[in-house]
């Protein structure tokens, strides 16, 4: 039989797909968001339908360190959080290989009392984290670092008085993130710069969440942000399907000729990845992003010849990355530096898995050109990225018997369900793909 490449695999007029629901569990980013401005509030808010995963578990296990009270129902419909304000007492915190952990609680920490020592796995120490600790410097908190400005780190805390502060934001958002959730917890305004912020839509939805947890921001003309010192009160809030997870279906629709629909996913989303559709769309997918489901349908082609800025939405790249052997024409995916310092650095890693797979790829410091063509058996090296994972099992999907994981298993950073979700989707995605070599 004659194959043909790309594979021809998309719905003729007579056989249009039927539409595919995905179950997607809960963002990582609101869940972990909430459960610190749950903690932060005193008195009890409830997070329905949070993400369980690695990730919320090693947040959630630090707040109840921090002194925070956390109870779940037996099937996690929701998390009920009795809040504390500040922290106060000793505490060590494991972070585990959550960035957010490691970024979001220092500066809460640093409002309370206490002496507070954060660490983390090999993984997460190798992650910057000097500006963060910089910036807590100079509003007059007392942190120690044993690493280059990273983990193990100690915050001696005794409250903290606010001021004005410039910080580099270029290497992550997360620092931003974590200095304005602590913010109204501070003795007095904070106002704050973020220079060569990346990943500008999470501090959206920090202010976001911030303003649902009753704080008020005041974002200026300069691009400056001014908090108030009032604190938070307790809210219950509902956590929306993750949108960097559900890039993972939606790819494997654009890529085998799907229809596949994310529900509770829709235009009044706080999340910036579900921008991942538009770079679907580029590629020639139909994309329909209504009120309350997002779903996208693929053609059985994918357009290349594009090239798409995803600086703001990188978490997402690697999705497109995996799938973009299978387009017509070359993709180039530019303004991800900021990606090689992630779980993995994930420029190269996607551009040493692609080249194993034999796919031409060209790598600069901020982008990736990856060329036609057809993959060659090959075992991933994930790196413990559970992006890396999850990307390769959609190229894997698209051609079949070419992808094996050298580790299925890391997805359980954020979606431990990831691969029995996906044969549920796909019965053809078989669990051999995913055996260890
Ligand atoms: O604030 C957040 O919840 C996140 C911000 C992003 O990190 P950077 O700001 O470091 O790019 C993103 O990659 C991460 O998965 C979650
Ligand atoms: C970068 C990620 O995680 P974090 O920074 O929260 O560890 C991610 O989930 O892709």
């Amino acid at each position: 039989m004659t194959t043909t490449f790309p594979p021809a695999t998309g719905p003729t007029a007579s056989t249009a797909p039927s539409t595919l629901t995905a179950q997607i569990p809960g963002s990582k980013s609101l869940t972990n968001r909430a459960l610190l401005l749950a903690a932060a509030a005193p008195g009890t808010s409830r997070v329905w339908a949070p993400l369980v995963s690695d990730d919320t578990l090693a947040f959630r296990d630090a707040l109840t360190r921090l002194g925070v009270r956390v109870r779940a129902t037996p099937d996690d419909e929701y998390w009920e959080i009795t809040g504390t304000g500040r922290p106060l007492g000793d505490a060590r915190i494991w972070c585990a290989d959550a960035g957010t952990a490691a970024r979001f609680l220092p500066p809460y920490a640093a409002t309370g009392e206490g002496e507070f020592v954060f660490d983390g796995s090999a993984q997460l120490r190798a992650r910057p984290l000097r500006p963060l600790a910089d910036a807590l410097t100079r509003l007059g908190a007392r942190v120690r670092s044993d690493g280059p400005g990273s983990l193990p780190l100690t915050v001696s805390a005794t409250g903290l008085d606010g001021g004005s502060i410039a910080l580099d934001a270029s290497t992550s958002s997360q620092y931003v993130t974590g200095l304005l959730i602590a913010a109204p917890l501070l003795r007095s305004p904070l106002t704050l710069v973020a220079r060569d912020l990346v990943s500008r839509p999470y501090v959206d939805m920090t202010l976001a969440l911030m303003r649902r947890f009753g704080a008020t921001v005041e974002e200026s003309a300069d691009g400056s942000l001014t908090v108030g010192p009032g604190g938070y009160r307790p809210t219950d809030l509902v956590i929306e399907p993750d949108a960097s997870t559900a890039t993972y279906v939606f790819a494997a629709a654009a890529a085998t000729g799907r229809s596949v629909r994310v529900p509770g996913l829709g235009k009044a989303s706080l999340q910036g990845d579900l921008r991942f559709t538009d770079a679907l769309r580029r590629l020639g997918a139909h994309v329909e992003v209504a009120c309350d489901a997002t779903t996208v349908t693929g053609t059985g082609r994918l357009r290349g010849g594009v090239s798409l800025d995803m600086g703001e939405i990188s978490d997402t790249f690697m999705t497109l990355a995996a799938i973009a052997p299978l387009a017509d024409g070359p993709v180039t995916i530019r303004g991800v530096a900021h990606a090689r310092l992630k779980e993995s650095d994930r420029v190269a890693a996607m551009a040493r898995n692609l080249a194993a797979c034999g796919i031409r790829v060209e790598e600069g410091p901020d982008r990736l050109t990856v060329h036609p063509g057809p993959p060659r058996r090959t075992t991933i090296a994930c790196h413990r990225d559970h992006r890396i994972a999850m990307a390769f099992s959609v190229l894997g999907l698209a051609a079949p018997d070419t992808i094996s994981l050298d580790d299925p298993g890391c997805v359980s950073k954020t979606f431990p369900g990831f691969h029995a979700e996906f044969g549920r989707l796909f019965p053809e995605y078989e669990l051999p793909l995913c055996v260890r070599e």
